[in-house]
Formats: structure tokens, C-alpha cells, sequence
């Protein structure tokens, strides 16, 4: 949901650009509506606190923006733990709430059982009747909103087509974070996003960054054998960056924390049917720097090999620079993001070690092997647009793995499995 206006995407033979822009039309209006205080709660007040409630992809892209954006407050909820509810709604009063349920299906067993829970907590404050002023919705299944109570004229539409770990560029994203930053922010991000998209399609594969991105990926893990990645951005922002990517590729026995690069290309079988001969998927982990430094870096230095992508950021959201101190503290972070990939690349020789009079029995333990494969991009600062980028890099760079391993990276049969049995 990031083209313009007059672009034509065809799915199943029909243009869908139209009907998208009918609903991010729809989603400006009303966060307009709402943020000017014009759309007013059941009681005449206006609402101040958004609480949006999903889960899976439904969750993770909307966290992952908000989070990188964060300037104010949208709760965003998943966990079917009572805790998590019980947590987001704290200081809320449902007077002045809206809640937003995000399901493609909306018929997940956990957002519907936070959705009822959300619904209690609105009509025994409010009445039934406020559910129309305090509860909207994003989803496919636009039968079962209204089967839940939702005013249809209050849900935004998106398509069989969005995938559900790709779907924080339709109303999954948009309306929570329109909510919050307002419209023009998040069509700043469509634009990041729609830029990327722009670069995949038409730049020859020796320039394109997520053909490269995706190449490398599969060398290291199907002809190297590093079977896992490390995802280690150097600002704080992009905390929930690794837990989104992680979604698009598990492979099936990652808890469902772990998902768009996970539960995309974590597959078994060609997309033929055919059993693969290899292993398909990666496994995805991460931390801001710096971290995971202090915590699990130990091993990518010196114990197993992890390709690492390392994330940095030139200007940052929050330029402190104190008296007295030699650099500002985000030149301090960011040396810890040049030091750390040529630490992996040069590694540390016994020679080296020698000819620092380190003694003989701490040779072995001091020394780095080098060698060790990691990628580094750099932002130019960490706004909407940029954000948009950063995603689509990373979306299409697991259609690049999923196209090589022959696999069908936009089903998750194993997900579906677990549903079952619960
Ligand atoms: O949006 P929903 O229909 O509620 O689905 C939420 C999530 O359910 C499952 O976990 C799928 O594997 C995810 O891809 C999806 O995002």
C-alpha cells in the first residue's frame, strides 16, 4: 500500500491501487478526525489513548515503526497473558480510549479473546451502545467485525493478497500509526517503502541492495553453513527491528516470536512439494547495540560463526554531547559500530597477541580467528521515510532467499498446524 495514486498493480487481473487509496483516504480522515478531537467518545469527550490489539504480523511491523518513530504513546498489545492487557490499559480510562482490533482473519484465537477483554472493559464503563464510539478495526473479514459488534463503517479495509508478516503497509500499520504521528508521517513512511520497492524492481541485480542482501544471505547459509544471522542495530530505536525480521523467516520450531524472515522462508519443501535436499530459513536474532555486546557477542567473536548485519545510524534522534567528554555520546556508539565489524573481519593473531607481551597460556584464549562474515548499513538518520526503506530492504531481501531456495515464502503451514492443536 505504498504506490501512488496512478500507479496500476494488478492482483488477479484487477488494478487494486484504487480500492487501496480509498482506504488510506479512509484511515486520514478519520485519525484527522480523531487527533482534532472531533470524533468524540460515547460520553462527548474526545479520545486520547490509542490501545491497538493483534498479534503475529498484525503486531510485530506496527511495534517495530512505533517504536523507531516513538514521540507519544499507542499500546500495542498481543499476548492472550492477561497480564499484557492488564498492562497496556493501566491509566487508561475507556471514556477517552479508542481501541483498534488488527486481524487479517479475525479469527485468531488471542486477539479475539483481548478484543472481548477489551469490550468488557468499554461497556461495563460505558454501555453496549459505546462500542460504535470506542472500538474500530483493520481486516480482511469485514462479516465478522460487524458479527463482533464493530460499526462496518468503522473498519478499514485490506486484502487477501497483504500477507500478514508483510502487512504494515496497508491499514495494519497505517491507522495505529496514523493515529498516533498523524497521516503525512506515515505516508513518509509509504514513501521509504515504495522507494525500495521502485530500486528492487528496476536496478540491475550488481547495484540492487536487496538482491545483494539476498545473495549473500544464501551463501552464507546454504554454501558457508551458517545457519544463523545476527540483526544488531546501533540505536536504540530499531529495539523491535530483530523481532519483526525474525517473523519473516523461522523455521518451524522458533516460538512465534521469531517470525517476517522466519516464518517466511522456514519451509521444508519446494514450493513444488518437492523436499528440499537443504536446509531453507534462517535463523534470525538481534539486539541493539551496544547491547548485546555485554551479552551475546562472546560467541560471534570467538565461538560460532554468526554473519552479522550491523545497522547504524549517521544523525541521531537525540544529539546529547556532554562538557568534557571527548565525543558526543552517539559518536561513542557509533564507534562501537566500525569497531565491532572489523573486530569479526581482522580478528586478533597469536603474533599480534606475542608481540604484546600477552604470556603464553592466554595466547590461545586471546586469540580472534577473523574472517567472520557481517554486512554494515548506514542510515542517514532514523526518520518515517528511512524507516520505510529499512523494511522493504529486509522484505524483499527474504523474497530474494525464498525465489533461490525455491520455496514459497508467503504461506506458514507449520503456524497453521499450531493453531490446531491449541
Ligand atoms: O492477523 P491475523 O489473522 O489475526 O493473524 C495473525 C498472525 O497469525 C499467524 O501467526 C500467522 O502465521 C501470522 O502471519 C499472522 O500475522
Amino acid at each position: 500500500m505504498a504506490e501512488d495514486k496512478d500507479k496500476v498493480i494488478c492482483s488477479d487481473g484487477k488494478n487494486v491501487v484504487p480500492e487501496v487509496w480509498k482506504v488510506l483516504d479512509k484511515i486520514k480522515e478519520f485519525s484527522e478526525l480523531v487527533r482534532s478531537g472531533s470524533w468524540v467518545g460515547a460520553t462527548g469527550k474526545a479520545l486520547k489513548d490509542v490501545v491497538a490489539v493483534g498479534i503475529g504480523g498484525s503486531f510485530l511491523g506496527p511495534l517495530f515503526v512505533h517504536t523507531a518513530l516513538q514521540t507519544g504513546k499507542v499500546r500495542i498489545l498481543a499476548n492472550v497473558d492477561p497480564i499484557d492487557v492488564a498492562r497496556n490499559i493501566v491509566g487508561l480510562d475507556p471514556e477517552t480510549t479508542l481501541v483498534v482490533v488488527v486481524s487479517k482473519t479475525f479469527t485468531t484465537a488471542e486477539t479475539m479473546l483481548n478484543a472481548r477483554t477489551l469490550r468488557e472493559w468499554i461497556t461495563a464503563a460505558l454501555g453496549p451502545k459505546a462500542v460504535a464510539k470506542h472500538m474500530v478495526a483493520v481486516s480482511t473479514n469485514l462479516m465478522l467485525v460487524e458479527k463482533f459488534g464493530i460499526d462496518p463503517n468503522n473498519a478499514f479495509a485490506f486484502w487477501d493478497w497483504v500477507g500478514g508478516r508483510y502487512s504494515v503497509c496497508s491499514a495494519v500499520g497505517v491507522l495505529p500509526l496514523s493515529l498516533q504521528y498523524g497521516f503525512s508521517v506515515v505516508e513518509k513512511f509509504l514513501k521509504g517503502a515504495s522507494i525500495i520497492d521502485q530500486h528492487f524492481y528496476s536496478t540491475p541485480f550488481e547495484k540492487n541492495i536487496p538482491v545483494l542482501l539476498g545473495l549473500l544471505s544464501v551463501w552464507n547459509v546454504s554454501f558457508l553453513g551458517y545457519p544463523a544471522r545476527a540483526i544488531l542495530p546501533y540505536t536504540q530505536a530499531l529495539e523491535k527491528f530483530a523481532p519483526h525480521i525474525q517473523q519473516a523467516s523461522m523455521p518451524l520450531y522458533f516460538p512465534s516470536r521469531l517470525r517476517v524472515s522466519m516464518e517466511s522462508n522456514g519451509k521444508g519443501v519446494s514450493i513444488d512439494g518437492v523436499r528440499l535436499p537443504f536446509e531453507a530459513g534462517e535463523i534470525d536474532f538481534g539486539e541493539p547495540g551496544t547491547n548485546g555486546q555485554h551479552s551475546f557477542y562472546q560467541l560471534i567473536h570467538q565461538g560460532r560463526v554468526i554473519p552479522c548485519d550491523f545497522i547504524g545510524v549517521v544523525k541521531s534522534q537525540q544529539p546529547v554531547y556532554l562538557k568534557g567528554e571527548v565525543v558526543s555520546n552517539h559518536d561513542e556508539l557509533m564507534s562501537n559500530f566500525f569497531a565491532q565489524p572489523d573486530a569479526l573481519a581482522y580478528g586478533k593473531t597469536a603474533e599480534q597477541l606475542l608481540s604484546e607481551n600477552v604470556s603464553q597460556n592466554l595466547i590461545p584464549h586471546k586469540t580472534f580467528t577473523g574472517n567472520r562474515p557481517s554486512i554494515s548499513l548506514l542510515l542517514p538518520s532514523l526518520n518515517a521515510y528511512n524507516v520505510g526503506q529499512l523494511l522493504a530492504i529486509y522484505e524483499h531481501r527474504v523474497a530474494v532467499e525464498g525465489f533461490i531456495w525455491g520455496i514459497n515464502s508467503f504461506d506458514q503451514w507449520g503456524v497453521e498446524l499450531g493453531k490446531v492443536y491449541v
